[in-house]
C-alpha cells in the first residue's frame, strides 16, 4: 500500500525510451519521462520548450506519447496512467529518468512508490534548485546551476542528497564558480563528479577534459547527441 495514494497529477512533456546519454548511467538503457515546467532559465538550455506550463498547451496524453518532435504540448498523467502506458508501448528498460523543465518543482514521491512498485529503477535529473521529494532509493544527479538569470539558489541538502554532480561548462569562470560552490556545498564523500561540455561547443569539451584529468572527475559528453537519437 502506498502511504499517501492521493492520485498526484503530473504534467507530461513527452514519454520515450533511449539510451542515457549523460553521467553514470551512460550506455543504460532509460525511459525518460519529462516533466513540463522550469524557473530556472540557464540560457543555454537544450530543452526551452519545457520553461512554460502554459493552459493553452495541455493536450490528450495520447498526443504527447506519440510526439515526433519537441513541441511545449503537455498533459496531466498519473502514476498509475504512466504505468500502464509504459507497458503498453511495451518498453524493455527498467530504468526510469525524471527530467524536464525543472522536475524537482513537483512531490515524486507517489510517482516514485508507484513506479518502484512496478519494478523500475528512478533516477532524477535537476539543478538542485528545489527541495527533493523522492523515494530514498531514487538516484538524484544534481547538475548544479549557478547565477542563472531566473535566480534560484543551489541548496545544499540537494548537493548533499546528490548520488552524483554532473556540472555544465563553457568557460573557466564556470570552474571557478563551480569550486566555490563545492567549498561551499559539498556533496558526501566519493560522490561521482563530471563535468558536462555544454552544446558540444569544442571549446568547452577540450576545457572540459583539461579539468577532469587535472581533478580525476568524470567526463560526461551527452552520447545522444553524437548518436543523434533522442
Ligand atoms: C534539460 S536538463 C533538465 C533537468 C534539470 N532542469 C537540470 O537542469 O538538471 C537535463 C540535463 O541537461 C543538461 N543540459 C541542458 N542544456 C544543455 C546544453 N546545452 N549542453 C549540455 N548540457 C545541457 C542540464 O545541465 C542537465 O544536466
Ligand atoms: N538520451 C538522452 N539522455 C539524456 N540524459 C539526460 C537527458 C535530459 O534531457 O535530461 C537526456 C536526453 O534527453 N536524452
Ligand atoms: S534548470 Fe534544467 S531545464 Fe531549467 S533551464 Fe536549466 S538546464 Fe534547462
Ligand atoms: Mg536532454
Amino acid at each position: 500500500m502506498l502511504e499517501n495514494p492521493i492520485n498526484t497529477l503530473y504534467p507530461i512533456n513527452e514519454v520515450f525510451q533511449t539510451i542515457q546519454g549523460e553521467g553514470i548511467f551512460t550506455g543504460v538503457p532509460a525511459i525518460f519521462i519529462r516533466l513540463q515546467g522550469c524557473p530556472v532559465g540557464c540560457p543555454w538550455c537544450d530543452t526551452q520548450h519545457t520553461w512554460e506550463q502554459q493552459p493553452n498547451d495541455e493536450v490528450a496524453l495520447s498526443e504527447v506519447t506519440e510526439k515526433t518532435q519537441a513541441t511545449s504540448h503537455w498533459a496531466n498523467a498519473t502514476a498509475e496512467q504512466l504505468v500502464d502506458l509504459l507497458k503498453q508501448k511495451g518498453y524493455t528498460a527498467k530504468h526510469i529518468v525524471i527530467t524536464g523543465g525543472e522536475p524537482a518543482m513537483f512531490d515524486l514521491i507517489e510517482l516514485g512508490q508507484v513506479l518502484e512498485q512496478a519494478g523500475y529503477q528512478l533516477q532524477i535529473e535537476t539543478s538542485g534548485t528545489f527541495l527533493l521529494k523522492v523515494t530514498d532509493a531514487t538516484w538524484v544527479t544534481v547538475s548544479p546551476k549557478l547565477d542563472m538569470p531566473g535566480g534560484y539558489m543551489v541548496r545544499p541538502d540537494c548537493m548533499k542528497r546528490a548520488d552524483e554532480i554532473k556540472y555544465p561548462v563553457a568557460m573557466q569562470k564556470h570552474i571557478d564558480q563551480f569550486d566555490r560552490l563545492l567549498a561551499t556545498c559539498p556533496p558526501r564523500e566519493g560522490v561521482s563528479i563530471a563535468l558536462q561540455p555544454i552544446s558540444q561547443r569544442p571549446r568547452a569539451t577540450e576545457l572540459a577534459m583539461k579539468v577532469c584529468i587535472e581533478r580525476n572527475w568524470r567526463l560526461s559528453v551527452q552520447l545522444h547527441k553524437y548518436l543523434n537519437i533522442e
